[in-house]
Parts: C-alpha cells; structure tokens; sequence
C-alpha cells in the first residue's frame, strides 16, 4: 500500500503498512458517533479496464486480501468490510452504513460488491452478523453464506484472509475464507454470476466499511488484485492456489503432452499404483472393521455409564473427519476428492464397475467409506487444446453451482489430478430411464401409466427450472 496508488476517503488513514478504514470509538453516544464520518475507504487510484471496447470481451480477476475487524468493547459492532467495483471514485464515499454500499434505493450507478459483513440487519435478508454476501447493485445480496460452521469469526480481530475468484468465460465467483496464509480447498461460496451486465469498460477496484450504529476498527493489510483479458485464464498456480477446481487449457495440454511421452512407463507405473490401492483398500477395509467393533463396544460402555460420573461420548466426526464421505457432507459445496480416494472407491477403474458410457465419459459405480455409493464419472482425456468448453469442464461449470431441484442429480465431488479429471454423482441404482423405457437392459421394471406420466411432469418441471429459473445454456 503506498499513499501514491490508492485513494482513500472518509475516515480512512495508512498506519504502517495497514490502512485504517474506520475509527474505533470509546464510547457510543450520539454525540461521538456524530464526530466522525462513520464511513472510511480505499480505492486503487486508476480505473482499471474491465472490458475489451473491440472484442465487448469481459474480463477475469482475482483479489487476495487479508483484514481485520476488531469491535469496540464500548459499543456494538460496525458495518463490516466490502471488496467493491465501482464506476467512479465518488459513488460511494457519502453512503453511511450500510458497509458504506448504497441502501437499495440509494443506488445510482451499477456496482459489485462482497461484503464480509458483521452486522445483523433481517430488513436487508441478511443471515446473522457473521456472513459473506455477494452484492449486485444492491445490498440485498444475490447469494450468502453463514461463516459460523467454518469457524471462522469475522469479529474476532483476527487477520482474516480471503480470495475472490471471478472465471468470466463459465460465470462463475468462488470465494474462500480463512485464518491461514495457504488458500482452504473448499470454497466457502460458489454461484453462477454474470458480471458482463454489470461492468463497465473502466471501473475501480478497493474497499469500503462502515461502523453504522456501532464501532468497529476495520484494517486492511495485504491485497493482490489481477485481472485477465481475453484468452488469458485465471491460471492454476498449484503452491499458491492449493487446488485444481477447474483445470486450464495450458494444465489439459501438458497432462495430454505428459501422458502421449510416458504412456508406457504410466501402464507400469498405474498398474503398480492400482496394485498398491487394492492392497491398502484391503487393509483400509479390515482396519475400519476393526475400528468399528471398537466403537460398538465403547458406546456400549458409555451407554452402561450413562448415569455415572462424567460420562464422555465421542462422536465419530470427533473422531475423524477425513473420510471423503464426511466430507462431501460437511461441506455443502462439491468437495475435492483425491485420485487415490476415487481409484479406492472405483477398485481403480475396475472394468466389472463400469455402469455405463457416454459420448464423452465412462461411469462407474463406486463407494466411498461411510458413504452410500455414487457415481464416478471419468473423463476421456482431452487431446490438444480443450480449453473451457471440453466436456467436463462444461458439465463442472454447469454442476457445480448448487442446482437445487428435487429431478436433479447432485454433483458431490470432483477430481482433477494428473491427466484424469473426474467428476463424482448421487448414483441411481435403477441407471438410465431410457435403458427401462426401451427394455434396453432386459430389466424387471415394467413402468405404469401412472408412474410415466409421474417421471414426465418430474423431467419437465425440472427442464423448467434449469432454463427459466437457472438459465443454465447447455445441452440438457
Ligand atoms: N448418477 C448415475 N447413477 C447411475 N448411473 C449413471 C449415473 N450417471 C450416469 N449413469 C449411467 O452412465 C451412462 C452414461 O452417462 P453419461 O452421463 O456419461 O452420458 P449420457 O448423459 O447418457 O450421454 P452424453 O455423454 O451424451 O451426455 C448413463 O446412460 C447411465 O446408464
């Protein structure tokens, strides 16, 4: 941060490296609230170029930062702090509240907001005082979400990190949220987002924060901002970004590149590493049988207990939390599964799994400990240049954004290591209904008028809300 690139307003100030955008108060009354701005900000001091005026391209972009956010002991906590994208350096600075964002009918100019907002107001949808909320021209935000059951406490005064992710080419915004340094796996927030609406072809990029009825001291201390025009991708930077959720062309094209080099050596080298899988699937296997009579027997004791002193029961997601199934059902976005957790769960790719094909991928019916089966889908490899529009990264950018239909099959969990890329389903044990309807499989199931007109009005109420409600653009 130097005082040369950014422009600060309301009652921001630099202290060392940090930028202070709010004055913690001692005391509360109207008196002293009225003596300051309540508002403060920082804005990165030229527009940045957001789209291509040839090509009407929209860009990507990435922001990095980290914060904290300490309330006043006086009083009751401020507004919170929002990454912000806006039109021009004035729109905002004379908002008060509201984490300096315009209230709903305030708004002039269209803006982009994330708001890490500690302040409870039900008027505005918001979910409690400890939540992240995407905002579009509003704050009344479009998507949030509850950080309590991430353990992560926005009023803690703790340096908070946290990065944004905007993939312009899928639409898609993915934030994360933590204590640490390194980037958490999982995304606290994914949603389908179109921002080519919104933004224009020069906006600026910085923060703003209000204390509102309270007092907090809101500081800002590192932020990374990039942006990426036209076929430049977000790029998959695996030490710093921790993860592949979605694979660019340039990862594809090298694993293919990898794999047409080394096929032979990688026959060896699988056959080997599946032979090592089933080995430690065995022992994994008998190691849970174990562990299970174990547990019976404790809870049995405890149960004994129950009324003796201080009777202590474990839980087993107090015991271990690092199954893939529990995972997949902590988290309420699909998870990342490692390659060793899918060839586990496969038998590696055995061929007596295999419960169907399609035009672009194999699937198999897998299970995964302490979970119920699912469905593996395993990608062909993609040879040359897939880019954003091969087969699973359309059906990933399709998926992964929490389609929510009672006909719609659930995306659970992805796979993305070396040269496979797979992608993990809810499994339906009766297969394909067109395999059922055209007596494709020779099976026992005979369908009933009723049950067909049932599935008919299912298939369209669900082919309804992925086109007017989600508009999801894809082949269905
Ligand atoms: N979640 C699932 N549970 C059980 N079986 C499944 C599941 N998903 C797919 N299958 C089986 O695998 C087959 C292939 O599925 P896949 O999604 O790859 O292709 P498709 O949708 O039939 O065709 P296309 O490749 O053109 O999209 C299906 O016909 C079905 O029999």
């Amino acid at each position: 941060h130097s005082p040369n690139n950014l422009t600060l307003f309301g009652d921001a100030f630099f202290s060392n490296a940090s930028i202070v955008l709010t004055q913690e108060l001692n005391s509360c009354s109207s008196s002293s609230l009225a003596s300051f701005n309540g508002v403060g900000g920082a804005l990165y001091a030229d527009p940045i170029r957001f789209v291509d005026s040839e090509t009407n391209d929209t860009a990507s972009f990435s922001s990095v930062f980290s914060f904290s956010i300490t309330p006043s002991p006086f009083c009751s906590p401020g507004d919170g702090i929002s990454f912000l994208i806006a039109p021009d350096q004035d729109s905002f600075s004379s908002f008060k509240g509201h984490i300096g964002l315009p209230r709903p009918f305030d708004v002039k100019d269209p803006f982009f907001a994330v708001e890490y907002d500690t302040s409870f107001d039900p008027l505005l949808g918001d979910v409690n005082g400890n939540h992240i909320g995407v905002d579009l021209n509003s704050v009344v935000s479009v998507s949030s979400v509850d950080l309590t059951p991430t353990g992560v406490n926005l009023k803690s005064g703790k340096t908070i990190k946290t990065w944004i992710e905007y993939r312009n080419p899928i639409k898609m915004i993915r934030i994360w949220v933590g204590y640490s340094a390194v980037r958490p796996t999982n995304p606290v927030l994914v949603a389908r987002l179109d921002l080519s609406q919104i933004l224009k072809e020069y906006m600026y990029v910085g923060f703003s924060s209000s204390n509102g009825q309270g007092s907090s001291l809101h500081v800002l201390d590192k932020w990374r901002f990039k942006i990426y025009h036209g076929s430049f991708t977000i790029p998959l930077d695996i030490v710093e970004e921790g993860d592949c959720f979605v694979c660019s062309p340039d990862d594809l094209h090298s694993a293919t590149a990898t794999a047409t080099h080394k096929s032979e050596q990688e026959k060896f080298v699988l056959g080997v590493g599946c032979l090592v899988t089933l080995v430690i699937s065995i022992i994994a296997i008998v190691l849970v049988v174990i562990f299970k009579k174990i547990k019976e027997r404790k809870i049995v004791v405890i149960n004994n207990n129950t009324f003796g002193a201080n009777p202590r029961i474990q839980t087993r997601s107090s015991v271990n939390t690092n199954f893939a199934a529990e995972r997949i059902q902590a988290n309420r976005v699909p998870t990342r599964l490692s390659l060793a957790e899918i060839k586990s769960a496969t038998m590696c790719f055995a061929p007596n799994r295999i419960v169907g094909e399609g035009a672009s991928a194999t699937v198999y019916k897998g299970s995964l400990p302490h979970g119920p089966q699912v469905a593996v889908k395993r990608f062909q490899r993609v040879s040359g240049i897939g880019g954003w529009r091969n087969p699973f990264t359309t059906e990933f950018a399709t998926m992964v954004g929490c389609l929510k239909h009672k006909n719609l099959i659930q995306l659970q969990g992805w796979c993305c290591e070396g040269s496979e890329l797979v992608l993990v389903y809810e499994y339906m044990p009766n297969g394909s209904l067109d395999k059922i309807l055209h007596n494709k499989t020779r099976s026992a199931i005979v369908l009933t008028w009723t049950q067909r007109q049932k599935i008919a009005i299912g298939v369209a109420s669900a082919l309804t809300y992925l086109h007017q409600d989600y508009t999801v653009s894809t082949k269905v």
